[in-house]
């Protein structure tokens, strides 16, 4: 068997970093984006407000003829017309004396700088569907507050309104189709197929029998690509033997409509187990001569300087960038996050690396190895933030996450219950109640 390199978790970040490309772009109707990254920035076609736009129902007047309101002398004027939200500009500008009724939204006559809301005036109110009548003259009674939006206020024709790189929310494309779009430019979804491979599994919801257990890990790495953007196929609980794994990588290969998959990730089989496949498939001492020889490019088993998750796999399979992550639960969330992630994100093209770490302080002291950089599910003892402990349901002596009985990248409850995972440095070997570290707050 060839001896693995050690590499840190920021080595292999990179490596599993560099097998990918952004994904290419497509323009999609506004509510199909929603969730992909855009890929150009929206720029505005349009002046928001339009035109200098009433911001009131009310009257449209000329500040120099409503003046003397102020100083407590009564203004009486004609009114000369009606002009609603979507209709055109009035032809003429407006005269002095004169008063237009104007509704929300509606343009501003020329002329008039100033709405008066019309419960501020002898009108009171208008009349639902009695548009065009009313009375001949409006008595104005305040004045102060100009009520006109100004054109171009907001957006100018030209103006970046989203810029590429974000992900876009509802928000941001309600913004588009005021900018005068009905697409956006992204990126295509990542097409990403993820299996997991073991004899012991059974697929989830099945009575497991004996030495079995239900196939947690394809359900958490389908769900959590799915939740950061990607388009997945799931193919649950290949058993351990090459052949069948080869088979169901080739048939991955074929799962998203004769197009072929950005990425595979796997858990299961990387380790140092008599039946670890994946490890069988990838190794060059166990693949050379087999009839899956020559589909295999890349191949690096590292053992990176990580608890939980230090045996790890990458590859292509077929050309297909593959991540091959260790088959503890922990293990493969750890390991998803760190490094499924951010290949997800260069491949819907999201710019940058990732998310930052925030300060927290320990809540209770645990054990960390030397030498490794430790990943604790931890969980936040206020909602505020502040202190964290680690996370899981079954605490107390043996659950410390660096203990006898090993890393607890067994213990599933962890991942519902903690908040945030808790990241440790090589050096420390023991994280005590005060210290400060830093974690990933966890969605
Ligand atoms: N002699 C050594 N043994 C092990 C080493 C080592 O360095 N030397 N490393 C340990 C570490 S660390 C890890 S992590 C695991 C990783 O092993 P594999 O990737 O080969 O994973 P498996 O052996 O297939 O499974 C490990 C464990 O996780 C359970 N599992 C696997 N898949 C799933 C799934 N889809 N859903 C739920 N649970 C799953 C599996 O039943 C095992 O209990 O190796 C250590 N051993
Ligand atoms: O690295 Mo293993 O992932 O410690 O359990």
């Amino acid at each position: 068997m060839t001896r693995e390199p050690r590499r840190t978790i920021a080595q292999h970040a990179d490596d599993a970093l560099a097998l990918v490309r952004p994904t290419p772009t497509a323009d999609l109707p506004l509510e199909d984006a929603v969730g992909a990254v855009l890929a150009a920035d929206v720029v505005s076609t349009l002046d928001a407000p339009a035109f200098d736009a009433s911001a009131m129902d009310g009257y449209a007047v000329r500040s120099a003829d409503v003046a003397g309101v102020a100083t407590g002398s009564p203004v009486v004027l004609r009114v000369v017309g009606d002009v609603a939200a979507g209709a055109p500009e009035l032809d003429a500008p407006l005269g002095p004396g004169e008063a237009v009724r104007i509704m929300t939204g509606a343009p501003v006559p020329r002329g008039g700088d100033v709405v008066v809301p019309v419960e501020r005036t002898s009108t009171g109110r208008f009349t639902p569907g009695a548009a065009g009548s009313g009375p001949a003259t409006v008595e104005i009674h305040d004045a102060t507050r100009s009520n006109v939006r100004a054109r171009g206020e907001d957006v100018r024709r030209g103006d970046v309104v989203v810029e590429a790189g974000v992900v876009l929310t509802a928000r941001h494309v309600s913004v588009a189709a005021s900018a005068g779009h009905a697409t956006v430019r992204v990126h295509r979804a990542p097409r990403v197929a993820v299996l997991s491979t073991g004899s012991e599994l059974v697929a989830p919801g099945t009575a497991p029998g004996p030495g079995r257990i239900p196939d947690s890990n394809s359900v958490l790495l389908a769900a959590s690509a799915r939740a950061a953007g990607a388009r997945v196929v799931r193919r649950g609980a290949v058993g351990d033997t090459a052949p069948a794994l080869v088979a169901a990588l080739d048939d991955l290969l074929a799962a998203f409509d004769g197009a072929l998959p950005d990425l595979l990730v796997s858990t299961g089989g990387v380790s140092a187990g008599a039946f670890d496949v994946v490890r069988e498939v990838l190794d060059p001492a166990t693949r050379a001569g087999t009839a899956w020889e020559g589909a295999v490019d890349d191949a690096r088993l590292v053992a990176v300087g990580m608890q939980p998750g230090k045996p790890q796999g990458i590859a292509r399979w077929r050309g297909v960038p593959w991540l091959a992550l260790p088959g503890n639960p922990v293990s493969a969330f750890v390991s998803f996050e760190l490094f499924v992630r951010p290949v997800l994100d260069r491949l819907r093209g999201v710019p940058g690396t990732g998310r930052s770490l925030v300060g927290r302080v320990a809540g209770e002291g645990w054990s960390s190895p030397s030498g490794r950089e430790q990943l604790v599910l931890v969980r936040h003892t206020a909602p505020d933030g502040g202190q964290v402990v680690p996370a899981g349901r079954h605490r107390g002596p043996g659950s410390d996450p660096a203990g006898a009985r090993g890393s607890g990248s067994h213990r599933v409850s962890a991942l519902a219950h903690a908040d945030a995972l808790a990241v440790v440095g090589a050096d420390v070997t023991a994280v005590e109640p005060g210290d400060a570290v830093r974690v990933l707050l966890l969605d």
